[in-house]
């Protein structure tokens, strides 16, 4: 298999799979590939998931038959991801090397179909049509940014055309991971050679982190991969030494290793609904030492009376759209669906509504999600807050990292990926009288 090939593959199997980008990359690059070859797989699977919307919109314009093979228009797709965004390869090489894919797929008899077409594309770059900006700014965000039509129209919306624009065009620094020390395990001196976070204490950016297994910082524990905003999320908990804590949804377990950290004469209670999903917490809590955590099956909607007022701080990380990580995973926008949202907002209120009963008077209900969205965020609190006269706003600026506490709108945040270089998380700090 050469480069062009495994791309293909990758790029074939997030469309008709519905796979995740980062897994089919991690799959078919544990083979042995050069530096090099691994750098130019991911970016093309990358770019070509990442700007799809664009690619065949303008491809349309230079195929003339109604219906394509499947294995021929992705070997398209990833011929004029080549012509329109890799200026270090040449059009001779983007053209020859998928005709060549094409015959390689079993496709022989369709290569001067693929040769017409890129060819064609190559000779017309300044012909290209793109939607009136001004017209349909809603279809020109689609095709130019590549995101569904209904998020940009429910962006344009809800934050009017420049700001919508600034979130659908912002992608951020790729080439940085972000990490988190792993107080349990290690000191600041292992952080050294990092960057420092832009907020949280415990977070460091490593540029250029392509296999974290293959790090032994990583894989003793003494880092782990955590967003700031998911950190941040924890801080504003305002966990204590001694503090029972909850999380109802937890696997990965990110966020209970956090805990952990801070609740070192305390408890975790660690909850998720999927048992493949559990095992991650698991593994998790293995690799980085957190040895004070009970991991549990459950469905965090339905009450467990055992349960009842029984925890300081509950921590309600739900189920989301996770439309705070658009800009760098790209294959999340493409399957995204506006009707999945109220079916979204009815569990996470279910979710809420059970585990008020968890937090024992006086403690923390701290939600939060992953999403830019208001009826997940905002709304659904209000609507908890109108039914929960038990429980009220708490200011979150005291709990929050550094620069973000100046963001804090009383017991909420949202945060912004074009405005705050971090994830768009929401979250929200509930006490309980
Ligand atoms: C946003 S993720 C949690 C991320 C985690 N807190 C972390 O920081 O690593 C939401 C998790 O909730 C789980 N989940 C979904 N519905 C659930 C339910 N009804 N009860 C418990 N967990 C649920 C999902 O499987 C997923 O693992």
């Amino acid at each position: 298999m050469n480069a062009r090939q495994a791309a293909l593959e990758i790029v074939s199997n997030v469309l008709q799979n519905e796979s995740y980008l980062n897994l089919e990359c991690k799959r078919v690059l544990s083979g042995r590939w050069s530096v090099e070859d691994k750098r130019f797989i991911m970016a093309l699977a990358n770019t070509t998931i990442e700007n799809l919307f664009r690619i065949d919109h303008v491809l349309k314009q230079f195929i003339t038959v109604r219906r394509v093979h499947t294995v021929i228009m992705n070997i398209l797709r990833l011929g004029a991801c080549q012509l329109l965004f890799f200026e270090s390869v040449p059009v001779s090489a983007a053209v020859n090397e998928s005709v060549k894919l094409a015959e390689k797929s079993g496709k022989k008899q369709l290569k001067g179909f693929v040769n017409a077409v890129l060819r064609n594309l190559s000779k017309s770059f300044g012909k290209i049509h793109y939607p009136d900006r001004d017209g349909d700014p809603a279809e020109y965000f689609h095709v130019f940014y590549s995101y569904p039509k209904w998020l940009c129209k429910k962006y344009i919306k809800e934050y009017g055309e420049e700001q919508a624009e600034q979130m659908m065009s912002y992608t951020g620094d790729r080439s940085l991971t972000c990490i988190r020390l792993n107080r349990l395990k290690a000191g600041p001196a292992i952080a050294a050679g990092y960057l420092s976070g832009l907020y949280c204490e415990d977070a460091y950016y490593i540029k250029g982190m392509e296999a974290p297994e293959q790090m032994p910082e990583f894989r003793e524990g003494l880092i782990t991969i955590q967003g700031e905003a998911s950190q941040a999320a924890v801080c504003a908990a305002g966990i204590k030494r001694e503090d029972k804590v909850l999380d109802a949804c937890a696997a990965p377990g990110g966020k209970s290793a956090y805990a952990a950290c801070f609740a070192l004469n305390g408890k975790i209670v660690s909850q998720e609904l999927h048992e493949h999903r559990k095992v991650l917490i698991e593994k998790t809590f293995a690799r980085l030492g957190v040895e004070s955590a009970e991991v549990c099956l459950g469905d965090a909607a339905v009450f467990k009376p055992e349960w009842k007022e029984a925890f300081d701080v509950v921590l309600a990380d739900v189920p989301c759209s996770a439309l705070g990580l658009l800009y760098r995973k790209p294959d999340i926008r493409l399957f995204k669906k506006e009707t999945d949202i109220s079916e979204l907002v009815r569990i996470q209120r279910a979710i809420l509504d059970t585990c008020a009963n968890y937090v024992r008077p006086g403690g923390v209900l701290l939600y939060s999600t992953c999403t830019i969205d208001w009826a997940e965020n905002e709304e659904n609190v209000r609507n908890f807050l109108e039914r929960h006269p038990e429980f009220s706003e708490d200011n979150l600026a005291p709990y929050l990292p550094g620069e973000l506490k100046e963001r804090a709108d009383g017991g909420m945040l949202q945060l912004f990926p074009h405005i705050d270089s971090i994830d768009g998380f929401f979250m929200a700090r509930l006490k309980k009288s």
